[in-house]
C-alpha cells in the first residue's frame, strides 16, 4: 500500500439501522470500491429516534424529521461524509448544512401487492368484497379506495420483514399488503410479489422519488460530491428531481396521498412525461393531470414538476390537500 493511500481516511457512510437501509448503504459502497478503489469505506448504521418509536403520533413531533436529523447532525459535525437514504423519505426541504448530491440508477418504482400465504388471490381484481389490505400509506389507501370501493384498509407498520410477518400469520386480519417493488427485491423478497401496480395495469401512482436512492452530504464538500458524481445517473436524477419538485409545490409540510409516474418517452429526445395525482383520503376526490417536456437539465426537470404542481392546484387540488392537512395522516 503506498503511503498516499494509507494517509486518505475512510470515507464514512451513513443510514439508518434497518436490514433494508443497511443493504442499500453497502450496494453504495461496493459501488464506490469499483470507482475509486484505492479509498477505504466504513458504514454507520444508526438506530434513529423514528426506529426506536414506533408510534403514529410522532410523526407530528415538532419540526424535525426523527428519521434523519440525527444522521444529518452527524454530517453537519463532520462524523460522516455521507448518509445514504431511500430518497422517497428525504424531506424535500433539507437542513441549510446539508445538499443532496447524486442519485444513482433507480430501481423498480412502482408499488407491489403481496398477498398473504396460503390464500389463493393473485391481483387487486381478484380481491373478494371486503378483502383487507395492510398499509399505512395515505397515498396508497387513497387512491386504491377510489379504483377498488368494496376493499377495505387497516394500518401495517413496522420494517418491510416485519410488515410480511404479520400479513403471513394466520390469525392476522389482512388479505394482502403493498410495498415498494424496489424495496422488496432490495431485501431478497421478489419472489413474493403476486402484482405490480404501474398506472398501466390497473394500479396506482407510486411515491416521489420511490425505487431511488439520495445520497446526502455537507454542503460544499466538493471532494465527496465528486467521487458521487460518479455512481449518478442522469436520467434517474432529472426524473426524480422533477418528481420532488411537484412536491415541494403542492406540499404544506406534511405527507399527503400524492402519486406521481415519470417515463422517458422519447429518449434521443429526452422527452420527459410526468403524471400525478391528488386524492382525497376516501377516494372520492380526485386531480390528475399529466405533461410531457423536453428535459436536459436540472432546471427544466424542477420547472416540469413545477408546472404540473400547479396545474393540479389550478384543478382543486388545494382544496383537497387543505382539508387532509387540517387531520395530518401518518407518513408513507
Ligand atoms: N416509507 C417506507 C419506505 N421507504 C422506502 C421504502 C422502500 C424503498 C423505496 O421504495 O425507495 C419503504 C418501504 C415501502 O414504502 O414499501
Amino acid at each position: 500500500m503506498t503511503e498516499n493511500s494509507q494517509a486518505q481516511p475512510p470515507l464514512r457512510i451513513g443510514t439508518r439501522r434497518s436490514n433494508l437501509a443497511v443493504i442499500q448503504a453497502e450496494g453504495i459502497r461496493a459501488s464506490l470500491q469499483k470507482v475509486a478503489p484505492d479509498r477505504t469505506y466504513e458504514i454507520e448504521a444508526l438506530h434513529t429516534l423514528g426506529d426506536k418509536d414506533k408510534s403514529t403520533e410522532l410523526y407530528n413531533f415538532g419540526a424535525k424529521n426523527l428519521w434523519t436529523a440525527e444522521l444529518e447532525e452527524k454530517l453537519t459535525s463532520g462524523e460522516l461524509d455521507v448518509i445514504v437514504h431511500c430518497l422517497k423519505d428525504m424531506p424535500t426541504r433539507l437542513p441549510d448544512s446539508c445538499d443532496l448530491a447524486a442519485i444513482p440508477l433507480r430501481d423498480d418504482p412502482r408499488d407491489a401487492l403481496i398477498i398473504k400465504a396460503g390464500l389463493p388471490y393473485t391481483s387487486l381484481k381478484t380481491l373478494p368484497e371486503g378483502a383487507i389490505i395492510g398499509t399505512s400509506s395515505v397515498r396508497r389507501s387513497a387512491q386504491l379506495r377510489r379504483l377498488y370501493p368494496h376493499l377495505r384498509f387497516a394500518n401495517l407498520r413496522g420494517n418491510v420483514e416485519t410488515r410480511l410477518a404479520k400479513v403471513d400469520n394466520p390469525e392476522s386480519e389482512y388479505t394482502c399488503m403493498i410495498m415498494s417493488a424496489a424495496g422488496l427485491e432490495r431485501v431478497g423478497l421478489k419472489h413474493r410479489i403476486n402484482q405490480y401496480l404501474g398506472s398501466k395495469d390497473g394500479g396506482i401512482l407510486h411515491a416521489v422519488g420511490q425505487g431511488a436512492l439520495g445520497l446526502e452530504i455537507r454542503k460544499g464538500d466538493a471532494k465527496v460530491l465528486e467521487l458521487l458524481d460518479q455512481l449518478a445517473d442522469e436520467k434517474s436524477t432529472l426524473a426524480c428531481l422533477a418528481e420532488r419538485s411537484l412536491l415541494y409545490t403542492l406540499e404544506g409540510g406534511c405527507t399527503v396521498p400524492i402519486g406521481v409516474e415519470t417515463e422517458w418517452v422519447d429518449e434521443s429526445k429526452h422527452v420527459l412525461r410526468m403524471r400525478a395525482i391528488v386524492v382525497s383520503l376516501d377516494g372520492t376526490q380526485s386531480v390528475e393531470d399529466s405533461i410531457d417536456a423536453t428535459v436536459n437539465t436540472n432546471d427544466e426537470a424542477k420547472a416540469l414538476g413545477r408546472e404540473l404542481a400547479e396545474r393540479l392546484v389550478k384543478a382543486g387540488a388545494e382544496a383537497i390537500l387543505k382539508e387532509i392537512n387540517a387531520t395530518r395522516p401518518p407518513k408513507d
